[in-house]
C-alpha cells in the first residue's frame, strides 16, 4: 500500500555524551592514536543509525556524520584544499583535513563562519580563480556501503549541494563562478553514480541558498545544474532540500528537474504554505515536509500538526509523495531528553531533543497511514505537556509584564552623544593611543574545569571554589600587568559558557545536563531554556569584577553578555514575541549594570556576538530584528553615567548589512572578530566612516599558532588605513578560554609589541600624541 515516509535529514554528530568530542580531542592531543580514533567514530556513526533505525525512521541519512563539518567535508570530497595546505602527492591526510580547519603553526587556518542564522559554523572553503575541482574519496560511498553491510539498510546520503557550495565559498572573482560550476557539476555526478550503482535510490541534495533572497537568474543556474546532474544519473532520485526559511521563486522552483523538494514548514511556515496554496505541488514529485522544528527544544503540538500535514497530503500526488521530517538537520538541538533526571518534570515533560523528535516524525506518519485515532494518545498527551507548562507559574510573572508594559516606544538615550562622552571618559582613563586589551575570557585550563566539577559535585565548598577563583583572577590580573595591556579583564573563571552562566542566575531559564549541541569543531554549548518570564534576582558579576578591579590600578571591564546574544544562544519559549523575550533580559540586564556601576566599575563590556547571526535571511525582516535588537541593548546600556565606558564585542566578519546598526547601538567603544577573517572586514570602513572606539581583532584565536609581532602589525597597520588611530584599539579576534596559557601569554605579549611598534610609527606623523 502506498505510504507516507518518515525521513530525518541529519542526526548530531557529538554522542549523548559528548563521545565524539572526546575522541577528536583525544587524537589531537595524542591520546589515541589514528587506528582508534578511526574506530570510535565509526561505531559512534554506526550507533546513531541503529537510534534511528529503532525509532522507525525509514529513510535514514548517511554523510551527515562528519569529523568537523560537512562544508569541509564536500570541499574536501572535490579537492577543494587551500594551496597552503596541499601535499605534493595529492593526498588528503586527515592531518590536511584538521589543519584546513584548525591552521597549524606554517599555516593560518581557513576562515570559519556561521552556518545561516545558526550558532552552528563551518569552514569557508577557500576557491582561487585557478582552482581545478576533483574527485577525492567518495566518502558517500563509503558511508552508504558501511550502513548496508552494518544493517541491511538503504540510507539516504546527504551532500551540500553544488550552488550552496559555491556561494558560501571565497576566495574566486564572481565571472569564475560559472566556469567553477562547470567544472563541479560532472564531479557531483560521478559521486552520485557511483551511489546509484551501490544501491541507493535517493540523494538529498542541501541547497539552504535558496531561502536566501533569490531571483530568476539565480534559478536559471539551479535549472541548468539539476538538468545537467538528472541526465547523466537518471537511476538516482534527488531532494533538493531547503531550511531556515521559505524559498523565493516557489512557482519556477518546483519546475525543477528534481524527484523532491524538502521544505522547511516551521521557520517558513508562512512563505511556503502561501506559496503551496497559490501554485500547487507538482503530482508527480515528492514533498519533503520539515513540520517537526529542528532548531528549537519544544514538543510538537502533534494534533495540529497531524491537521497540517493533513491538509499537505491534499497537495501531492498521493501519500507515497509525502515524506514528514524535521524542519533542518537535528544537528541544532541536543541528542536526547532521556539523561536529564534533575530537569523539573512540568518542563521535562514538554521537551523533546533529537531522539524524541524522531518519534514525533513517526507518529505523525503512523497517523497519516493509519488514522489519527491509532496515535490519539500521544497526540493527547503532547496536547497536555504544552498546556501545562503554559499554565505555570514561571510563565506568568506579573512584576516583569508589568515592566514590559511600562516601556517607551522611543529608543532609550545616553545623557550625552559619543563626542562629549570621548572627552569626559580620555580625561578619566588617560589611555594611549591605541589602547590594548583583551576580549574577556583567558584559558579554561583542564585546572578550572576540575575546579567547577569538584564544586558541583559537592566535592568543594563554595569557599574553596571562591578562593580558587579569586586566586586565578589575580594570577591572570598579574599576567596582563606584567604583559603591558592598558585595559585589563577578570577573565571569566568563574563561567562555564558566556550565556549559560547568566541563564543560571537569571528567573525563567533552567539548565540541562547534557543537552549538547555543536558550535564549530569539537567545541560545544550547552544552551539554556527561556521557559519563563526573565528577571534579576541578585548580582551575577558584581564580585568578580568589583575583586579584580581592587587589584589593579588599570582598568578592568565589567563583562556581560547582551540581551540579543543570549536570546540567540539559547532555547527560548515561543509563546511570546522575540521583542517582549529581548527587553525581559535587557531589563534584567540593567539592573545588572546598574550594581556594576554601584561597585565603582567605570568600563563595561556587553558582548553581542550573536547579533548578526540572528539577521533574518529575508532581507524584509531585517529592519524590524535590527531595531528590536538596538532597542533592547540600549535599554540596557544607556542609563549609564557619561564616565561610564560601554564596550561591546561581536566577532564574525560579515558586518556590512549591519553597520548602521551597529553604530546605532551608539557604544563607546567595540571589538570585532577580523584576524581570522584574514583582515577582510577592514574594506568596511573604507565605505562606512566609524567614529567611535573600535578594535578590528589582530589575533586569530581560533587557531592554537601564535602569530608574530609582524603579522599582527601588519593587521593593525592595514586597519589604521582606514580608521583614525585616536579610536583605534588593538585587541585579538575574541576570548582566550579556548587557548592554553603557553599560547596566549605569548601571542599576547607579540600584540602589546606590534602596538607598541604601531604607535611609534604614528608618534611620527601625529604631533603631540
Ligand atoms: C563565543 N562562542 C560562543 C558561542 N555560543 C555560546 N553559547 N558560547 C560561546 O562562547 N558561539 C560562538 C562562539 C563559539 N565558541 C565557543 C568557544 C568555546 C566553546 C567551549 O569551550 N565549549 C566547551 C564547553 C564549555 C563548558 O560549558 N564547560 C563547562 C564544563 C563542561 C564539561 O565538559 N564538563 C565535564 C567535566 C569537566 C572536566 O572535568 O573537564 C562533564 O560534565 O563531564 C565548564 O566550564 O564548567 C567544550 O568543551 O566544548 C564553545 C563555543
Ligand atoms: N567575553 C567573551 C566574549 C566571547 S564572544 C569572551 O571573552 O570569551
Ligand atoms: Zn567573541
Amino acid at each position: 500500500m502506498a505510504k507516507v515516509l518518515s525521513a530525518n535529514l541529519g542526526y548530531p554528530r557529538i554522542g549523548e555524551k559528548r563521545e565524539w568530542k572526546k575522541a577528536l580531542e583525544g587524537f589531537w592531543n595524542h591520546k589515541l592514536t589514528e587506528t582508534e580514533f578511526l574506530e570510535t567514530t565509526k561505531q559512534l556513526r554506526l550507533s546513531y543509525l541503529q537510534k534511528q533505525k529503532d525509532r522507525g525512521v525509514d529513510l535514514i541519512p548517511v554523510g551527515d556524520f562528519s569529523f568537523y563539518d560537512h562544508v569541509l567535508d564536500t570541499a574536501v570530497l572535490f579537492g577543494l584544499i587551500p594551496e597552503r595546505f596541499k601535499q605534493h602527492d595529492d593526498a588528503v591526510t586527515l592531518d590536511t583535513y584538521f589543519s584546513i580547519a584548525r591552521g597549524n603553526q606554517n599555516a593560518e587556518a581557513s576562515e570559519m563562519t556561521k552556518w545561516f542564522n545558526t550558532n552552528y559554523h563551518y569552514i569557508v572553503p577557500e576557491i582561487s580563480n585557478q582552482t581545478k575541482p576533483r574527485l577525492t574519496t567518495n566518502r558517500l560511498l563509503d558511508l552508504f556501503n558501511e550502513a548496508k553491510e552494518a544493517f541491511g539498510i538503504t540510507t539516504k546520503p546527504v551532500i551540500v549541494g553544488p550552488i550552496t557550495l559555491l556561494k558560501l565559498s571565497k576566495g574566486y572573482d564572481a565571472t569564475h563562478f560559472d566556469a567553477l560550476l562547470r567544472s563541479l557539476v560532472p564531479l557531483y555526478s560521478e559521486v552520485f553514480t557511483q551511489l546509484a550503482a551501490a544501491g541507493a535510490e535517493w540523494i538529498q541534495v542541501d541547497e539552504p541558498i535558496l531561502v536566501r533572497t533569490t531571483n530568476n537568474d539565480d534559478l536559471n543556474i539551479f535549472k541548468q545544474v539539476y538538468q545537467q546532474i538528472k541526465a547523466a544519473v537518471p537511476g538516482l532520485k534527488i531532494l533538493l532540500q531547503t531550511y531556515f526559511e521559505s524559498v523565493d521563486c516557489y512557482a519556477d522552483l518546483i519546475k525543477l528537474p528534481v524527484d523532491g523538494f524538502g521544505l522547511d514548514f516551521i521557520d517558513g511556515a508562512a512563505g511556503n504554505l502561501a506559496a503551496l496554496e497559490q501554485f500547487g505541488f507538482p503530482k508527480d514529485k515528492v514533498l519533503a515536509a520539515g513540520l517537526v522544528d529542528g532548531r528549537n527544544i519544544w514538543k510538537t503540538n502533534l494534533a495540529d500538526t497531524l491537521s497540517q500535514a493533513e491538509k499537505l497530503l491534499t497537495f501531492t500526488g498521493g501519500p507515497e509523495k509525502l515524506w514528514i521530517t524535521p524542519s533542518c538537520s537535528l544537528l541544532h538541538v541536543p541528542v536526547t531528553i532521556e539523561n536529564e533526571t534533575a530537569l523539573d518534570p512540568l518542563l521535562k515533560d514538554a521537551l523533546a531533543f533529537a531522539d524524541q523528535k524522531l518519534s514525533e516524525i513517526v507518529t505523525l506518519t503512523k497517523g497519516l497511514n493509519e488514522g489519527r485515532a491509532s496515535v490519539q494518545p500521544a497526540l493527547d498527551a503532547a496536547r497536555q505537556s504544552i498546556q501545562h507548562l503554559q499554565q505555570s507559574e514561571q510563565r506568568n510573572n506579573r512584576a516583569v509584564e508589568a515592566e514590559l508594559a511600562d516601556l517607551d516606544k522611543e529608543l532609550p538615550k545616553r545623557p550625552k552623544d559619543y563626542a562629549a562622552r570621548q572627552k569626559i571618559q580620555s580625561e578619566v582613563f588617560h589611555l594611549p593611543l591605541l589602547p590594548t586589551t583583551t576580549i574577556g575570557s583567558f584559558p579554561q585550563t583542564a585546572e578550572v574545569r576540575q575546579a567547577r566539577r569538584k564544586w558541583r559535585k559537592g566535592e568543594w565548598t563554595d569557599a574553596q571554589y571562591n578562593d580558587f577563583i579569586k586566586e586565578e583572577t589575580e594570577k591572570w590580573i598579574r599576567i596582563q600587568e606584567e604583559i603591558g595591556l592598558d585595559v585589563l579583564v577578570h577573565g571569566e573563571f568563574e563561567r562555564n559558557d558566556m550565556v549559560e552562566y547568566f541563564g543560571e542566575k537569571l528567573d525563567g531559564f533552567a539548565f540541562t545536563r547534557f543537552g549538547w549541541v555543536q558550535s564549530y569543531g569539537s567545541r560545544c554549548v550547552k544552551p539554556p531554556l527561556i521557559y519563563g518570564d526573565v528577571a534579576w534576582q541578585t548580582a551575577i558579576t558584581v564580585a568578580e569584577s568589583a575583586f579584580a578591579q581592587s587589584l589593579t590600578q588599570s582598568p578592568v571591564k565589567g563583562m556581560l553578555t547582551g540581551p540579543v546574544t543570549i536570546f540567540n544562544w539559547s532555547f527560548v519559549r515561543n509563546d511570546i514575541s522575540q521583542a517582549d523575550v529581548f527587553n525581559q533580559i535587557a531589563l534584567a540586564l540593567k539592573k545588572e549594570i546598574q550594581a556594576l556601576e554601584e561597585a565603582g566599575i567605570r568600563m563595561i563590556q556587553v558582548d553581542e556576538p550573536a547579533l548578526r547571526e540572528g539577521l533574518p535571511l529575508k532581507e524584509e525582516k531585517k529592519a524590524a530584528y535590527l531595531h528590536r535588537s538596538v532597542y533592547a541593548f540600549r535599554l540596557a546600556t544607556s542609563f549609564v553615567r557619561n564616565d561610564t565606558q560601554i564596550h561591546t564585542h561581536m566577532c564574525y566578519s560579515e558586518f556590512d548589512e549591519i553597520i548602521d546598526a551597529i553604530d546605532a547601538l551608539d557604544t563607546d567603544v567595540i571589538s570585532i572578530e577580523a584576524a581570522r577573517s584574514h583582515g577582510e572586514i577592514i574594506a568596511t570602513f573604507e565605505k562606512f566612516a566609524y567614529k567611535k572606539g573600535i578594535g578590528l581583532g589582530v589575533y586569530d584565536i581560533h587557531s592554537p599558532r601564535i602569530p608574530s609581532v609582524e603579522e599582527m602589525q601588519s593587521y593593525a597597520e592595514r586597519a589604521l588605513q582606514v580608521l583614525d588611530p585616536h579610536i583605534f584599539w588593538i585587541n585579538p579576534d575574541c576570548g582566550l578560554k579556548t587557548r592554553k596559557p603557553e599560547e596566549t601569554i605569548p601571542a599576547l605579549k607579540h600584540m602589546v609589541v606590534a602596538a607598541q611598534n604601531v604607535r611609534a610609527e604614528l608618534h611620527h606623523t601625529i604631533p603631540n600624541n
